[in-house]
């Protein structure tokens, strides 16, 4: 599925050659584009929890192909072999992040296809090119999905729109042109002067360090802003509308995205901003309600030290939670890859998922 705009930015890809995962390390970014590829599970699940490899779309992708990678290692392995070594794999990556639908959505279409491979006699060598053809489908299917919810979304998106954002849902977050970041891309493409505030989502500062340096790049102006700012941006009138990514949304339309997004959310009301929210069908979650949804809690250094510099006593206790929660009734729209979604959103929700194509 080839898509009319250029993809100048990947954040995890297939290297053909070698059969393996490779990923930029969005750790090291902006200062150096680090690469590096494996075929070892355990180590793309480090990339993932330590956040080399990160952003919903991207964690599901990653995952799916490293289980892919792996199973090339292990084709000259007796059968049951082959079967508990990959299906442990998918565990192993299954465990690295909590919240992102999309890590869960990959991996249990990879497992179902190990299943039947292993329940219709399979050889490992089928195996592994039925497990890459599924992964390789997925990172297609969320590179199509990119350039849809970019299409779907820049429809709502104003010429000479102010568009605030939070974190990074961007190409570094994905397989191609990113969720929100894709509304921005395609408006911009298409000739909307945008003009973009993105804050810089504390605590690893994902906002900071990937969306201006993606949008940079892309020669869409772009503005840091401290996440504090926000709120009073929006009070000056000087935001048009909120786009943010998610990680994953219930079948009721709750969005669980970066923390911080729910308080933006609440400001956009105030404010009668619009409050968008952009993500694939593959983050839409219609089994969960929102009492289920685990939220992650990282390391508590993470909010002790910046860029590796302690901003506290060591002995404070810090809390660290990775995302937070924001009620349907605060979220205008969710742009997908077949379309805008508008409340009610448990109707409608269940609706789009259930559709068959992309459109
Ligand atoms: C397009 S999904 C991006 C989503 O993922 C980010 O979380 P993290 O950087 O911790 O993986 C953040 O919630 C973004 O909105």
């Amino acid at each position: 599925m080839n898509i009319p705009y250029p993809i100048k930015i990947r954040a995890v890809w297939w290297d053909e050659s070698s059969r393996k995962t490779c990923w930029i390390n969005t750790l090291k970014l902006p200062h150096s584009e680090e690469v590096e590829c494996s075929s070892d599970p355990v180590r793309v699940a480090k990339a993932i929890i330590d956040l080399e490899i990160r952003g919903a779309p991207a964690i599901g992708v990653a995952a799916a192909l490293a289980v892919a990678s792996y199973a090339w290692t292990l084709t000259g392995k007796p059968r049951e072999e082959f079967y508990s070594k990959t299906l442990e794999a998918v565990s192993v990556l299954w465990a690295t992040r909590p919240t992102a639908h999309n890590l869960f959505h990959a991996l249990t279409r990879v497992r179902e296809k190990l299943l039947a491979g292993m329940s219709a006699g399979a050889t490992p060598l089928e195996a592994a090119e039925d497990v890459t053809r599924e992964a390789l489908k997925i990172m297609e299917e969320d590179i199509y999905s990119n350039y849809l919810i970019g299409e779907h979304g820049s429809q709502l998106v104003p010429d000479n729109a102010s568009i605030l954002t939070h974190c990074n849902a961007g190409a570094l977050a994905t397989s191609a042109l990113g969720t929100a970041e894709a509304v921005m891309r395609v408006a911009w493409y298409k000739g909307k002067r945008i003009r973009v505030y993105a804050t810089e989502t504390r605590p690893v500062l994902q906002g900071a360090r990937l969306t201006v340096w993606e949008l940079v790049k892309e020669g869409i102006p772009v503005t840091l802003i401290t996440d504090n700012t926000a709120g009073f941006l929006m009070r000056k009138g000087m935001v048009d509308l909120v786009i943010v990514g998610a990680d994953r949304i219930t079948r009721e339309g709750y969005v669980v995205n970066k923390i911080g997004t729910y308080m933006i959310a609440l400001a956009a009301r105030r404010n009668n901003i619009p409050f968008y929210v952009a993500a694939p069908t593959s983050t839409i979650d219609l089994n969960s309600r929102i009492e289920d949804v685990v939220i992650e809690e990282r390391n508590p250094a993470e909010v002790k030290y910046v860029m590796g510099r302690l901003i506290t006593l060591e002995e404070a206790s810090a809390l660290n939670y990775a995302f937070d929660i924001t009620d349907p009734d605060l979220v205008t729209a969710i742009i997908t890859e077949k379309g805008v979604v508008k409340p009610p959103f448990p109707e409608n929700l269940k609706k789009i998922v259930g559709s068959s194509q992309p459109h």
